[in-house]
């Protein structure tokens, strides 16, 4: 994964008279921010050429893609399923595509959030040769607010994204009083083997410097240590559709009842009038006025959601705004 790799690409190489192209895994979490950093890194354009987007969703409608989609780059979108498991091969499908249009220099790879970094790396490592293609440096995000939560409940998945990450990025830290995150910071520090962790409001860092950062400790030749991959069983997705018109009062509540078992949520819905991206995060919801895909509906992502439930929940919600 790019730990033997020179350094990041900073001006157009030609290997075998075709402009590399370089791949950046994003790993982490549902919901620990990837989109986010992955909207603040494309936000200038990359002086050495196109860069172009794969997004990986579990869930079985993308929303990402549509997020993505508002910025400057070509984006490939898969759903239903994850890199690492029903969709292998598609990642390295993606890219062949990529190499094959017009001349990317850059790639992020946004993987689903249940992805297990080790085995989107090895095939990644495995098609580099083949495709032409460098891979590195490659970011795991985290959620400071949910780390300790997150980490005793997933266990080696999580150690699983420290170790194959080049640059950590401990994300959300303003949800946290900065002792919180400073400790936390310093608990993936030492997991990390002198690789470097960032912390960061909303995935605002510099580009360039994260890069950069993990460019100069993957050639330094770091090595990850190798761990069992920890399996999330049982891990599903569900789709409710949300084509009436919702009080937000009445979403608010929805949301705020959700059982543990909802690990993420998010979708277009139309609130009072509005389209809205709806993002919800166990402890945390936003509700933003968004350009929407004509289809309104909500992922749910989880591990044993009792969709009967949750679905009755979502329909008293739409029945709602006819009563006010
Ligand atoms: N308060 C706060 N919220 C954040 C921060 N970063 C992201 N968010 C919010 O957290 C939610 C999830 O962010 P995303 O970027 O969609 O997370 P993700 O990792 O791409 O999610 P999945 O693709 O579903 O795994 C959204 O509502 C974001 O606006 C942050 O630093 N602070």
């Amino acid at each position: 994964m790019g730990r033997g790799s020179p350094s990041i690409l900073l001006s157009a190489d030609v290997t075998k008279g075709i402009a590399a192209m370089r791949v950046h895994l994003i790993f982490g979490f549902l919901g620990a921010g990837k989109t986010t950093l992955l909207l603040n890194l494309l936000r200038n354009p990359d002086p050495n050429g196109p860069t172009a987007v794969i997004v990986n969703e579990f869930g079985e409608a993308g929303v990402d893609g549509a997020i993505l989609r508002g910025t400057h780059v070509d984006v490939l979108e898969y759903a239903s399923g994850c890199f690492c498991c029903s969709l292998k091969g598609a990642l390295l499908d993606g890219l062949r595509e990529l190499r094959q249009g017009r001349l990317i220099v850059r790639v992020f790879v946004e993987a689903s959030g249940v992805a297990q970094a080790e085995e989107l790396i090895a095939p990644l490592a495995d098609g580099a040769g083949a495709l032409s293609f460098a891979v590195g440096p490659s970011i795991a995000v985290f959620d400071a607010a949910r780390y300790d939560h997150l980490s005793d409940m997933l266990g080696e998945f999580l150690d699983g994204q420290i170790r194959h990450a080049d640059v950590a990025l401990l994300n959300k830290i303003d949800l946290v009083p900065a002792d919180a995150a400073e400790e936390i910071r310093r608990k993936i520090a030492g997991k990390m083997s002198g690789r470097p962790v960032f912390c960061a409001v909303r995935g605002d860092v510099d580009a360039a410097f994260l890069l950069e950062a993990a460019a100069g400790r993957a050639a330094a030749g770091e090595k990850p240590g190798h761990g069992v991959p920890a399996g999330l069983d049982g891990v599903s997705s569900a789709v409710l559709a949300a084509g009436s018109d919702l009080k937000r009062r009445a979403v608010e509540g929805f949301f705020r009842r959700l059982p543990p078992s909802v690990w993420r949520a998010k979708g277009f819905l139309t609130i009072e009038g509005i389209p809205m991206l709806a993002q919800y995060v166990p402890g945390q919801l936003e509700l933003t006025p968004a350009a929407a895909p004509d289809h309104r509906q909500l992922i749910l992502i989880g591990r044993g959601m009792d969709q009967a439930a949750i679905a009755g929940n979502f329909a008293e919600t739409a029945r709602s705004f006819s009563r006010f």
